[in-house]
């Protein structure tokens, strides 16, 4: 059952360590068949160098696993509950990327410092409140879903627009159209803190682009498909190297 979605999403978790944002077994991604109302995630606690992507477990909407023979990523309740809350997204990463993590542990926002965020994020990556004792001590990993989407309700915010955010004290989720985007996501998500952090550090002042730079850059990627780079596989420019 949904073989191709099962190597996507295993070609996906295999490009987490080899982008350098997880150590050991930390991390995980999944995909989803919106038609079959089924997602495919890696299995839990297996080292990647030992994956495979038959191992990957089919889940549907309700968190229940339909197809697999080990357990569930642990983070498969906040998976479930990001698909169900965010229709538009084909695919989610959580990982341990340090310095989203430190931002997730200061409970710091990633501030949108420069066009480098802008072409990713739309607005500063939120932090949410870190979890209450109640939502740790039962349905953590659903809690962990819920805190994320009230975060962007509360603040307003399109997740298609900012596809990410910061668990407080815990670490960062990022979400796109397919697992691979959410990969391509995650890694940006922890540049952009790396940049931010420094940027702050040389500084000491709070930074931010201003709000006219955000709309030029999300309006590029998002609006008309004439150009964006080598990220848009609907631009011209990347049809016209495809044929070369
Ligand atoms: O955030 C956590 C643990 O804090 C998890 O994401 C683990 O890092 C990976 O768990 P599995 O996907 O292997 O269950």
């Amino acid at each position: 059952m949904l073989d191709k979605l099962k190597t996507e999403v295993y070609d996906a978790n295999m490009r987490l360590p080899k982008l350098g944002l997880v150590t050991f077994t930390w991390g995980n991604v999944s995909g989803i068949d919106r038609d079959k109302g089924l997602f495919v995630i890696k299995p839990s606690g297996v080292d990647y160098d030992d994956l495979k992507p038959s191992d990957m477990v089919v889940v549907d909407l309700n968190g229940k696993v339909v197809e697999g023979n080990m357990n569930p990523s642990s983070d498969t309740p906040t998976h479930t509950v990001l698909y169900n809350a965010f229709p538009k997204i084909g695919g989610i990463v959580h990982t341990h990327s340090e310095m989203a993590v430190a931002f997730a542990s200061a409970r710091l926002d990633i501030p949108a410092v420069n066009t480098t965020h802008a072409d990713t994020f739309y607005n500063d990556i939120p932090v949410t409140e870190p979890l209450t004792k109640a939502e740790i001590e039962d349905a953590y990993e659903e809690n962990t879903g819920k805190v994320i989407v009230k975060t962007f309700a509360d603040r307003g915010l399109d997740y298609d627009a900012t596809p990410g955010c910061l668990v407080g004290q815990h670490g960062p989720f990022t979400w796109g159209a397919t697992p691979d985007k959410a990969v391509y996501n995650a890694k940006v998500l922890e540049v952009c803190a790396n940049i931010a952090y420094h940027a702050t550090m040389l500084t000491h002042k709070d930074i931010h682009v201003p709000q006219y730079l955000l709309d030029k850059h999300y309006y590029r990627k998002h609006g008309a498909n004439a150009y964006y780079g080598q990220n848009n596989p609907d631009s011209k420019n990347h049809a016209a190297r495809e044929e070369k």
